[in-house]
């Protein structure tokens, strides 16, 4: 159930369900009783107004409002735009309502205990304006619990992004799978409360759509997970390296380290200049360090095959030391996690970078927003939405991208995107990023693909932050993980 459909998609899932014999009118019958039996659940409601589109987003709520009215709500219907050029499944709803139909232009909130918004779902195709805007500006300013139909009107489906305006929703009731647009920011936020609804549409249709974009939940990447097997032993669990900074910035390589260890991974070394060696060494008695000054260090030990991911960039000082420890750090069967100072170090030469993932056995880069632009502003227009953005970028550099934020997307060259709607507004805190790149270098140092590495690193990590709470900092992080992973692998029944 992680797929996420865009709206062609999901137009498609529709097709494909009346092709295979359930008629468009049954789906939207069943699409408005779902959002009748939600207003029918809100406490204190007896006067609805549902507001109506021109398309089948407002064909729902013509089956909501003749359903709301049989249970006795007082229902108030208003239209945007003409009776009369209603079509298809929306026009034979329209037609079994009975009662009148307003003028959505002329709509008065102060009438409703509750509106439904059923103006524009799948089919907003371009900015609200006019009387469009008006209307849903009006409802938005009116104070009132709105729900929204398949997406509050205005948003994007396949974006999140508000098209001119939209209505903050109480909850939201779309259909057969969630959208990209529910996840992705402001979406997510402006859909309240998110409800999905089967209205018949069988799961089948999913193997022809082949949908590329995921909601970043463990059902996706559990299968891939290295959960411990009583026999295992901790090589078969990877031996992983972390590149440390030097005296005054190893603090950030020591985050990586810690969460490193508490992904998983079976050995952890870290490689620092002479003067951090005594920090690190005393820091975690888990930890191995050894001197690593420059490029010629780390190919020295390197030499030991056995050590098969390697996280660089937290703390690693901007500049030509560091892109010669990224060269240095690449080979056959080698992971590469590259964060921060690494990726800043190849700002402006994608290309320089691409060489480098093109020699790792497999690289996730986990940018934030002003890594991402330095790295990939030449490639990726900053207008595009963050999914297209992440998709073009891993892409361009033949490695898993992982575009940081509040609606993290980790995207693999292959088109494949995930969405996370799982991080707290207080995980963005000094030195979360660090740790984010160190549990991803940990799971892929247990043999974890690249892709499913960086998307169970970026859930693993907001559910460390959730556990703990806020007051969280970032030394936290690998604390709580023991907690996830219990919870984690004991939903997989494998504790
Ligand atoms: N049978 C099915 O397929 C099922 C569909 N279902 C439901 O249908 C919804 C999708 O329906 P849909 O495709 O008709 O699109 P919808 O969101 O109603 O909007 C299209 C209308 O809006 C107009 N319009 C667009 N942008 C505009 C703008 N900025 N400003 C002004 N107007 C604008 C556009 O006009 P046009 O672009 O053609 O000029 C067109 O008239 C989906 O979200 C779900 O709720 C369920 O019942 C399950 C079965
Ligand atoms: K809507």
């Amino acid at each position: 159930m992680t797929h996420l459909l865009d709206p062609q998609e999901m137009a498609r899932a529709d097709r494909l369900a009346m092709e295979w014999g359930t008629a468009g009118i049954t789906l939207m019958d069943k699409a408005g009783a779902a959002v009748a039996d939600v207003v029918a659940r809100r406490p204190l409601v007896t006067r609805v107004t549902i507001l109506c589109g021109p398309g089948n987003n407002g064909g729902d709520g013509f089956v909501a409002a003749r359903l709301l009215a049989q249970r006795g709500f007082r229902v108030r219907l208003a239209l945007l735009g003409d009776r009369g050029r209603l079509t298809g499944d929306a026009a034979q709803a329209a037609e079994r309502w009975r009662g009148a139909v307003e003028d959505a232009a002329a709509f008065d909130p102060e009438d409703a205990d509750l509106i439904v918004d059923a103006l524009f779902g799948a089919g907003l195709t371009r900015d609200l304006d006019g009387v469009a805007r008006a209307v849903v500006a009006r409802m938005a300013a009116s104070g009132k619990p709105v729900i929204a139909v398949d997406l509050p009107s205005g948003v994007d489906g396949a974006t999140g992004a508000v098209r001119g305006v939209a209505a903050q929703a109480v909850e939201t009731v779309t259909f057969f799978r969630r959208k990209p647009g529910h996840l992705l920011l402001p979406g997510r936020t402006l859909c309240g409360k998110l409800r999905v609804a089967d209205i018949g549409i069988p799961d089948l249709v999913l193997d022809e759509i082949r949908p590329k974009t995921s909601a970043n939940e463990p059902a996706l990447w559990l299968p891939a997970f290295p959960i411990p097997s009583a026999g295992g032993h901790k090589y078969a669990r990877g031996h992983a390296v972390v590149v440390s900074g030097g005296r005054w910035t190893a603090g950030a390589a020591r985050l990586a380290a810690r969460a490193c260890l508490r992904a998983g991974a079976g050995l952890v070394t870290v490689g620092a200049p002479e003067a951090a060696l005594p920090m690190h060494a005393a820091s975690y008695a888990a930890l191995m360090v050894r001197p690593v000054e420059e490029a010629s260090d780390l190919r020295h030990l390197l030499e030991d095959r056995r050590l098969s991911a390697i996280v660089m960039g937290p703390g690693l000082g901007v500049g030509a030391t560091t892109r010669d420890l990224v060269s240095a750090a690449t080979g056959a069967g080698r992971h590469l996690v590259l964060d921060a100072d690494a990726l800043t170090s190849f700002a402006g030469d994608l290309k320089g970078l691409a060489d480098v993932v093109g020699s790792a056995a497999g690289t996730v880069v986990t940018p934030h927003e002003g890594e991402f632009g330095r790295l990939f502003g030449d490639v990726v227009s900053a207008d595009a939405d963050k999914l297209t953005r992440a998709r073009t970028a891993a892409q361009a550099l033949g490695g898993v991208v992982v575009l940081k934020g509040a609606d993290t997307v980790v995207a693999a060259p292959d088109g494949r995107a995930a969405i996370a709607a799982n991080a707290p507004p207080y995980l963005a805190t000094a030195g979360a990023g660090d740790v984010l790149a160190g549990i991803i270098c940990g799971l892929l140092a247990q043999g974890m693909p690249a892709y499913e590495a960086a998307a169970a690193g970026v859930w693993l990590h907001g559910e460390a932050a959730r556990a703990f709470g806020p007051g969280l900092i970032a030394d936290d992080l690998p604390e709580a993980l023991p907690g996830v992973y219990r919870k984690l692998f004991e939903e997989a029944g494998a504790l």
